[in-house]
C-alpha cells in the first residue's frame, strides 16, 4: 500500500481518515498540522510536523500523495497552494467512501473527498479539491468547480453548477439547472429556486441574497 499524508487534523480530517482506512488503497503515514505539537495524535495517527517539513517527510516516508483535510474552502485552497509550492512533485489524491455511489460517466478530481452515502449521478464532473459531504446528492450532469463543497444532506437537481469556492450548507436543496456563483455561500436548509450571485450569502425558503461576501469570509 502506498503512503500518504493528510494536511489537517480536525473533525474533517477524522472523517477522511475513516474513508482512507475503509478504501484500503493508501496507508496514512501521519498528519501535518503546524498548530499542534509533533507526536500528538488524531484517531491514532501522529502529527509529524508543519507544511515546511513536507519535503523531508516525503523522503522519510516514501510518500505517494497528500490530501488537504480542511473543511473551509478558501483555507483549503490556500493550504493546497502552499503544499504545491513546497512540494511540487507530491501528487494530491482523492478519497471516496466505499458506500458512495458514483454514476456512469462521472469524474472526480484530484484532492476531492466524497463522504459516506454521497451520490454523484451520471455524467457529473466534480473538480479538484471539492468536498461532497455525508449523504449529499448531486444529480445528473452537475458540475462542481474546484474548491467548492456540498455539506451533509445537500440535494441538487440535475444540470446544476456549483462555482469555484462556493459552499452549499447543510441540508440545502437546489432545483435543477441552478448555478451557484463562485465564492458564494448558500445557508443551511435553504431551498434554492433561482441562480445564486457570486460573492454572496443567500438563505431561506425560497433562498434570497442576504449580503455580499468577500473571498475567505468565514462561514463554518
Ligand atoms: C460535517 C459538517 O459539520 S459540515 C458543516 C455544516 N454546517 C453548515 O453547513 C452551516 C454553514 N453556515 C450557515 O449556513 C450559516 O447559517 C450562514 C453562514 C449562512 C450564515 O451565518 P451568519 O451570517 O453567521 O448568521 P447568524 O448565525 O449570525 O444569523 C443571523 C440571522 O440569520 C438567521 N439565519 C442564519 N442562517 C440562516 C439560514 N440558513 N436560514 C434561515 N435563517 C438563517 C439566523 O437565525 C439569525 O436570525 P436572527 O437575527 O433573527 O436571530
Amino acid at each position: 500500500m502506498q503512503n500518504i499524508l493528510l494536511v489537517g487534523s480536525s473533525g474533517h480530517a477524522k472523517v477522511i481518515i475513516d474513508i482512507v482506512e475503509k478504501q484500503g488503497r493508501y496507508r496514512i503515514a501521519g498528519l501535518i498540522d503546524a498548530f499542534r505539537t509533533v507526536g500528538e495524535a488524531t484517531l491514532g495517527y501522529p502529527v509529524l510536523g508543519g507544511e515546511s517539513d513536507l519535503t523531508r517527510l516525503t523522503a522519510e516516508h516514501d510518500l505517494h500523495g497528500v490530501i488537504v483535510a480542511i473543511g473551509d474552502n478558501s483555507v483549503r485552497a490556500n493550504v493546497a497552494a502552499r503544499v504545491a509550492e513546497v512540494c511540487p512533485q507530491l501528487p494530491f489524491v482523492s478519497a471516496v467512501h466505499p458506500s458512495a455511489s458514483i454514476g456512469k460517466g462521472a469524474s472526480i478530481g484530484a484532492g476531492t473527498v466524497v463522504m459516506a452515502g454521497a451520490i454523484i449521478n451520471a455524467d457529473c464532473r466534480v473538480g479538484r479539491f471539492c468536498i461532497v459531504n455525508t449523504k449529499a446528492s448531486l444529480d445528473h450532469d452537475c458540475l462542481m468547480d474546484d474548491f467548492s463543497s456540498l455539506a451533509p444532506g445537500v440535494t441538487t437537481g440535475g444540470n446544476c453548477r456549483i462555482g469555484s469556492h462556493a459552499a452549499v450548507s447543510i441540508g440545502a436543496v437546489l432545483r435543477h439547472g441552478i448555478t451557484v456563483g463562485e465564492h458564494s455561500v448558500v445557508g443551511a436548509g435553504s431551498i434554492v429556486l433561482k441562480a445564486v450571485e457570486a460573492f454572496s450569502v443567500s438563505y431561506g425558503n425560497p433562498a434570497k441574497k442576504i449580503r455580499d461576501r468577500q473571498r475567505g469570509d468565514k462561514y463554518l
